[in-house]
Formats: structure tokens, sequence, C-alpha cells
């Protein structure tokens, strides 16, 4: 399979959103300027970063490398949990901007809720100011549960969490539906822990493709927004040729029904300050 047009999605405010894009957790610092232009040579444009992981200066160095005009990749960012509040969110996207060499984001998220430092609401604030203000195109959150939605003045236009077919979070969805949020999926193959699953192995052989292209096909089709992560440039191109690739109604239920609450990563309901930066 050849890598395809990439689909978008629209979040509420009317910003298109590529609905594939690269993550880069994990990827140090020294390498995330290779990985990010692996991935935009192939085909990618939306980056998925966050100032906690350290490598927002090799994704700009990407960027800057790349060629590209700045409006053609959608780059994503967080706020990390030790720059909540408002004024400090404030200057924490002006240093995240610097770090990647950009005037403004296309997405700037609050990283988690935190809720034990109780900064969050406050936060999304000076988020929603950004916006405002027209320094950032849109703005969300990630890992936030109802009730952290519930505390927000107004709706953000995405909630990125943990989400893949061992892990569905159907209830958090729903939510976030209702209420014009847009999904995105994180750890969209489980960290690879998806991949062995025999109904998702087999119907790779059925198809002729890898488990990881089933994976993605399953959520692009299910409307998820999707970021997986991967340092390789053959797995980077696997991944994005996945938008080519169209289940058959029992195959997406098969995978749906492998829903068995496997988190991967961390409860957000008690992730706290002292775990992330
Ligand atoms: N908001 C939040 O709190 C969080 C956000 N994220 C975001 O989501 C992104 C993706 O999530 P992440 O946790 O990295 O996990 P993923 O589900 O994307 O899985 C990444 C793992 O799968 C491997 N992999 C990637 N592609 C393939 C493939 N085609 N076949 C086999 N194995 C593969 C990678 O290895 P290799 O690199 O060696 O290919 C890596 O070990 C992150 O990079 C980050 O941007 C993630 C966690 C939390
Ligand atoms: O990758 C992220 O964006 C995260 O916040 C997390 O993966 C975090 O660093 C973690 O390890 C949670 O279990």
């Amino acid at each position: 399979m050849s890598a395809p047009e990439l689909d978008a999605v629209r979040l509420a405010d009317g910003v298109a959103i590529p609905q594939l894009g690269v993550g880069v957790f994990q990827v140090p610092a020294d390498d995330a300027q290779r990985v990010v232009e692996d991935a935009l040579e192939l085909g990618y444009r939306h980056v998925d970063t966050a100032a906690a992981y350290v490598n927002e200066a090799g994704v700009g160095a990407a960027l800057q490398a790349s060629g590209l005009r700045r409006e053609e990749v959608f780059v994503t960012s967080k706020l990390r949990n030790g720059d909540q509040g408002y004024d400090e969110a404030l200057r924490a996207y002006d240093d995240t901007c610097d770090r990647l060499g950009v005037d403004r984001l296309d997405l700037y998220l609050v990283h988690w809720p935190n809720p034990s430092a109780g900064r969050y609401a406050d936060s999304w604030r000076a988020l929603r100011r950004l916006h405002a203000e027209g320094r950032v195109r849109a703005v969300g959150v990630s890992n936030f549960l109802p009730e952290h939605l519930d505390a927000l003045d107004g709706v953000p236009a995405v909630n990125q969490i943990e989400l893949h077919p061992t892990f569905q979070q159907r209830d958090l969805v729903a939510v976030c539906r209702e209420r014009g949020i847009v999904v995105e999926a994180y750890s969209p193959l489980g960290q690879g822990a998806d991949l062995d699953d025999p109904v998702v192995t087999s119907t790779a052989h059925a198809h002729d493709v890898t488990p990881a292209q089933v994976v993605l096909a399953w959520h692009l089709q299910n409307g998820h927004v999707v970021i997986p992560k991967s340092s390789r440039r053959e797995r980077l191109a696997e991944n994005l040729a996945a938008s080519a690739l169209r289940l058959g109604a029992d195959e997406l239920q098969a995978i749906t029904d492998l829903d068995r609450g496997h988190r991967t990563g961390s409860d957000p309901a008690t992730f706290s300050l002292s775990q992330i930066r």
C-alpha cells in the first residue's frame, strides 16, 4: 500500500486536524529531529509533542529542515503539570513556541488534570485567552474525565485520551462526542501490547497487512484522531499506509469486542505533579 492523502477531522471551531499524526513520547531529544524529518518526508502532516517530552527543540529543527511551509504541518504541544496555573501557562506557551521555533501552535493542550494541584481550571482559562487573542489555532485538554470537563468554562476542542482496542473508554468517548469534543487516541497501539491479539493478527493475515495497520484502520474508521509513535522509518511508513485499509463491519466489531479495561498509562484521577514534570 502507498501512503494515501490524509483525511482531516474538523474541530468545533472549524480548524482541520489531520486524522493521523505521529507522536513523539519517549523519542529522545537527540533522535527527535531525525524521526520527525522522516515522518514529514513520508507524508505525515501532524506532529504531537509535549513540553514534558523534552524534545520540542528537535521537533522544531525538523520543521525547519523539512522545507514545508508552517501552515502545511499541524503541530500540537502540551502544558506540563509543573507549569499549571494562569500566569505560568501563559509563560509556558511562549517557551514551547520558542523551543519549536513557531509563532503559534495549531493545538495546545492541558496535559493532565493533575487534580491534587487544583490548577487545571486556571490553566485552561489561560489557554482560552491565548485562543481568543489568536495566538493558538485551537485549545483542548488531555486525560480529562467528565468531572474535569464539567469544571471548565467553555468546551475544549479536543480531549486526548488513552484509547486502543483493549482500553476503549467508551463512556468517556460518548461524553466527549455529546459535547462536540474531538477524541484523540493516544497509545493507539496499546504501546504495542494490542498487536499480538489473535483477532488482530488473523485480520491482518486476511488483508495481507500488519497488525498495527489493522488497529490503526479500526481507529480511523471509528473517527478517532490517532497519533502512533515509532522511531523507525519503516514503521512510520507502515502506520501512515494504514489509512488505505478498509475493514468490514464484522471485522470492526470483532476488534471492538476486545475491550477489557487494559490501561497501559496512568489513571488521570490520581496522576499527579510529582509523576511528570
Ligand atoms: N497525552 C498523554 O498523556 C499521552 C500522549 N501520548 C501521545 O501518543 C503517542 C503514541 O502513544 P505511545 O504511548 O507512544 O504508544 P503507541 O501505541 O503509539 O505505541 C508505540 C510503541 O509501538 C511500537 N510500534 C509503532 N509502530 C509499530 C508497528 N507498525 N509495528 C509494531 N510496533 C510498532 C513502537 O516501537 P518503535 O518506536 O520501536 O517502532 C513503540 O514501542 C505518543 O508518542 C504521544 O505523542 C502518549 C501517552 C500519553
Ligand atoms: O506521554 C505522555 O504524554 C504522558 O503524559 C505519559 O505517558 C506519562 O509520561 C506517563 O508515563 C503516564 O503513565
